[in-house]
């Protein structure tokens, strides 16, 4: 699991070893790794030409040191500087020895020339929208050849969020210090970020257990135990599925084929989309009836394309008076927005998956703050709160937040939702707790989306037919090859 920290997290995490000294080490790690990685992006130093954009803070320290190292390897490096008199005294006296040229924003930036360039406008201590003369110098950078590296984190990201107001560098890569900033991986800091390169200045030891993670590949092959001999089809975990109807039984098909490609144990199917349902999955159990029709089931999956009329309203009613984990999507949501007592009223765990707009009918639009948001809603009906986004991110009233880590664009796109729902609910009937459940089903759905969009746009349909070898994939550890 990769942790996720605010700057207050990190702050305190540094102040300990600052006191313990020697004065600068922290800044020289900070400055060697990050000219490590830009050796690395640019393939050499010498004749290379980079600029680094300098603010008045630290972060600006680590570009002018960073700076001078490259510059001492032959790079030939221009810090252009937002306020000269408030420069890091020392990084800028250790550029000029290592030969490094100094301007001012309306100097010889060299940014329409640059191979890379640098941006340590601001870090941690960076508030709000960028200014004005610093969200110009952006503006230039963007618009040169120069590859983009942020330094710690894009200045104008907002570090704990992620919400950008104003403008923000574009960043290629971040190389950041010490953890990985919340902000980097959630909402607009996610596009911004790029790749992300983590830099160990030793605060290990010091750091706080993170509030927010991200799984891993291997995190995820954990909770995805291939059958063993002892397994029949029930013990695997029996999935119930609501969705669809007789005229529209596309997300039916979709969520029962995604829940069956997960764990081919059994899955059971109740509504008016049975028809559908049988002619596209002989495999699952089918019934015209009402879920207690159904027959036994370890969870059940509510919701996508069912309507939300009278009877729809009965069904997720009926469904959430069992004391089964229940996973609640799309119209589900829009039903228990105007009954949450429902939800809250419940003991079984209640996994519900709204993206924006299906938030919104709670009460409060999700805002800048996508992690907080989640978590207040978590807490305000004592249920898993699965908020799709660019980084799905899942919270529960307690234990950390999981921010997805997979994906791509290409899932924006009718029906992937219903297939995330069927991968969720067969990992919660499989017994998974209902966080991990979630967390696990948004990464193999990013995963299953990245692998079908090596064959162009995707529709829905690719996602199910890619389960089998994404679920192999993973479970053989070579995550590798389905993009980071
Ligand atoms: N502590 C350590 O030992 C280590 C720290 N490290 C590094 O230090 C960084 C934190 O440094 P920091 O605290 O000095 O703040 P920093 O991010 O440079 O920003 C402050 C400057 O930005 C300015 N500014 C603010 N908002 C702005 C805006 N919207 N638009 C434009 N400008 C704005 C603000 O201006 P002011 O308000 O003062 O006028 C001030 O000049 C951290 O991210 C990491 O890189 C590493 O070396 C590891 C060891
Ligand atoms: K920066």
């Amino acid at each position: 699991m990769i942790g996720l920290h605010t700057a207050d997290e990190v702050r305190a995490a540094e102040a300990p070893l600052l006191a313990a000294g020697p004065e600068g080490a922290l800044m020289q790690r900070a400055a060697t790794g990050l000219a490590t990685v830009c050796l690395r992006l640019l393939g050499r130093a010498h004749g290379t030409r980079v600029t680094a954009l300098v603010g008045a803070g630290d972060n600006g320290g680590d570009a002018l040191f960073a700076g001078a190292q490259l510059a001492a390897r032959g790079a030939r490096v221009t810090a252009v500087l937002l306020d000269p008199d408030r420069a890091h005294p020392a990084g800028l006296a250790r550029l000029r020895r290592a030969g490094g040229r100094v301007a001012g924003p309306d100097g010889p930036t060299g940014l329409d020339r640059a191979d890379l360039v640098l941006d340590g406008i601001t870090g941690l201590g960076g508030r709000g929208g960028l200014r004005p003369e610093a969200a110009a110098l952006v503006v230039r950078a963007a618009a040169g050849p120069g590859l983009m590296v942020a330094v710690d984190l894009p200045s104008g990201v907002d570090p704990d969020t992620g919400a950008v107001a104003g403008r923000a560098f574009p960043a290629q890569h971040t190389v950041t210090f010490g953890a990985v900033k919340a902000g980097l991986v959630v909402g607009e800091g996610r596009q911004h970020a790029g790749q992300v390169h983590l830099v160990d200045i030793g605060l290990a030891g010091t750091l706080p257990r993170p509030r927010a993670v991200r799984l891993t590949d291997d995190d995820v092959a954990a909770r995805l135990e291939p059958p063993t001999d002892a397994d029949d089809k029930y013990s695997r975990g029996v999935v119930g599925i609501v969705a669809g109807s007789a005229t529209y039984p596309g997300a039916a098909v979709l969520c029962t084929g995604a829940a069956l490609r997960t764990r081919p144990g059994l899955v059971r199917y109740a509504g008016t989309a049975a028809a559908g349902v049988r002619a596209a999955w002989p495999e699952a159990i089918v019934t015209e009836g009402r879920p207690s029709d159904a027959g036994r089931v370890q969870a059940w999956v509510v919701g996508p394309g069912m309507g939300t009329d009278d009877g729809a309203a009965d069904v997720v009613a009926e469904v959430l008076a069992t004391d089964l984990p229940v996973l609640l999507d799309a119209d589900a949501l829009t039903l228990v927005a105007r009954r949450p007592d429902l939800v809250r009223d419940r003991t079984a765990p209640t996994v519900l998956t709204p993206h924006d707009r299906e938030f919104a009918r709670f009460g409060q639009d999700v805002g800048a703050d996508r992690i907080g948001a989640a978590r207040r809603l978590a807490a305000d009906l004592g249920a898993v709160v699965l908020l799709k986004g660019a980084a799905t991110i899942v919270a529960a009233p307690d234990g950390p937040a999981f921010v997805n880590g997979t994906g791509t664009p290409e899932l924006a796109t009718a029906g992937t939702g219903d297939v995330l729902s069927g991968i969720a609910g067969a990992l919660l009937a499989a017994g998974l707790p209902a966080a991990e459940a979630a967390a696990t089903a948004a990464h193999v759905h990013g995963r299953a989306g990245q692998l079908a969009a090596e064959g162009g746009p995707l529709i829905a349909g690719d996602l199910v037919r890619r389960l089998p070898r994404t679920l192999a994939r993973l479970r053989r550890g070579s995550g590798a090859g389905l993009g980071d």
